[in-house]
């Protein structure tokens, strides 16, 4: 008889596996152990994690219960004391070492970590995946007189621009102005910069006058951090752009004084145009060799006359060098035009206009080889206004009247970079951004601030040789 009901092999359940763990009872005895020993955990956790908090807790409470509170009063008082002793000793390495680093783990606590996680969601710099959410990890806070930096390590697929386009709102979210996203060496990492004080607040005295100016490294004002900024003229032309009463004028007068004791040797050559009627320049005329400031006609001729210089220069120069040393018999060509636009845009004798916008046009395109520079200041950084605007390669971005203007002065993307000129305050003239070589955020600098006495004793001092030859 066969065996038909009999199969050979595993038996494989039809049913699904029931994984149902068998119920527990657990006393409730264990239970409050269990919790307590958890809690026993996560203080040790704690008490390690902020051991600056606890340890001198640990430390006031061992002196208070071995010595009594008289002696702990001592210890506080001498402490206190020595903290007031090294301040007044040495107040740079007493904020570096003792106070800041203090002040930053209680500002990392108390004003980043509080509100970390619901600020980066609001922020839009959280995200979910797979149905887990993500924050973004605050790293460390330093601190310094004027500010915090905040080092986060960004979510896969943020970059830098991402937290510049929120800094403003990170700042007030952590009830403070002024913020900025900074990249890093790592590409991981961007440092958020909390402003809380303005380092450029106070105005900048002119700087001392290099008695060989360097064309590389012209001084004229400070940066945000501390160090001078120098600007470079070699190679370039300038654009300095601003609203009215942002201090254009001041970035103009520290860069001839930078170059006043050339103009004095005749290493430097200064043509002067102020359209605006003189009013801006007239008190430097002892230093220029060209000051046009009259009628338009004689300013497009001017203008010519430095292109037929360039022109026969370059001429010279040719298969001779391919860039121009400046010397007293062939000096440094620098035009300096304070309000561009009224040459290029307000004219109304159109064949002037375009006499001038040729020359400048020219002078633009040939000029940085052979040692013409042009530097000039406007008010509108439109591309109607300017037509050339791309051919300044060094731009200075002084107070803006809107957002947008900033990006077209410094770039794409600058003002999310920190370029925030439309937010530089009215009592702060002459602060203005840069971009510096290999820098990728715009950097805040505050040009030196020169009296019309500054200027008249820069004129005065530094007056051309040939103006003292005329007169004697
Ligand atoms: N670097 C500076 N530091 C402090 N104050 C400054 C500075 N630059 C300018 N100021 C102040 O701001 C005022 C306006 O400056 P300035 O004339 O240079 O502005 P501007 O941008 O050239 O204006 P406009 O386009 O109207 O000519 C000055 O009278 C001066 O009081």
């Amino acid at each position: 008889m066969p065996l038909i009901n009999v199969i050979p092999g595993e038996k494989i359940p039809v049913a699904p596996m029931n994984v149902r763990l068998p119920a527990w009872r657990i006393p409730g005895w264990l239970l409050v152990v269990w919790w307590l020993l958890r809690g026993l955990v996560r203080l040790t956790v704690l008490a390690v994690r902020y051991w600056w908090i606890s340890g001198p807790t640990a430390f006031v409470w061992w002196v208070w219960a071995s010595y009594g509170w008289p002696t702990l009063l001592a210890v506080v008082l001498g402490i206190g004391g020595g903290c007031a002793a090294w301040w007044r000793w040495h107040p740079a390495s007493w904020l570096r070492f003792g106070w800041y680093p203090v002040l930053a783990r209680w500002r990392r606590l108390w004003v980043y970590r509080r509100g970390w996680a619901s600020i980066m969601a609001t922020c839009g710099l959280a995200t979910a995946f797979a149905g887990d959410r993500y924050v973004p990890p605050l790293l460390s806070v330093r601190c310094d007189r004027y500010g915090d930096r905040v080092t986060v390590r960004m979510l896969p697929g943020q970059i830098p621009d991402d937290w510049g386009r929120a800094a403003e709102r990170l700042a007030y979210a952590f009830r403070l102005r002024e913020g900025r996203a900074l990249s890093t060496s790592r590409p991981d990492r961007v440092v958020l910069h909390f402003r809380r004080r303005d380092p450029l607040a106070a105005t900048v005295a002119p700087l001392p006058v290099p008695q060989v100016p360097d064309f590389t490294n012209l001084p004229l004002g400070v940066r945000e951090d501390g160090d001078p900024y120098a600007l470079r003229l070699a190679g370039t032309h300038v654009l300095i752009a601003g609203a009215t009463n942002s201090g254009k004028g001041s970035v103009i007068w520290s860069l001839i004084r930078s170059l006043a004791a050339g103009i004095r040797s005749g290493l430097v050559e200064l043509w002067a145009f102020d359209p605006k009627g003189g009013m801006e320049l007239a008190a430097g005329a002892p230093l220029f060799t060209r000051f046009a400031y009259d009628d338009p006609d004689s300013m497009a001729g001017v203008l010519e006359e430095a292109v037929k210089r360039m022109r026969l220069r370059a001429a010279r120069l040719r298969g001779v060098s391919r860039q121009h040393t400046p010397t007293v018999d062939d000096p440094l060509l620098v035009i300096v035009v304070d309000e561009l636009a009224a040459l290029t845009a307000y004219l109304t004798d159109r064949k002037v206009r375009d006499r001038i916008r040729e020359a400048l046009g020219l002078l633009l395109s040939q000029g940085r080889a052979v040692g013409v520079h042009v530097v000039a200041a406007l008010q509108d950084p439109r591309k109607d206004v300017l037509p050339f605007r791309d051919l300044f390669p060094t731009r200075i971005a002084l107070r803006m009247t809107e957002p947008e203007q900033a990006d077209m002065v410094l770039g794409d993307g600058a003002r999310d970079r920190g370029a925030i000129c439309d937010q530089i305050p009215e009592a702060t003239p002459g602060v203005g951004f840069v971009v510096l070589d290999g820098v990728r955020e715009p950097v805040r600098v505050r040009f030196s601030y020169l009296t019309d006495q500054h200027i008249n004793d820069l004129a005065q001092t530094y007056r051309r040789h040939t103006d003292e030859q005329e007169q004697a």
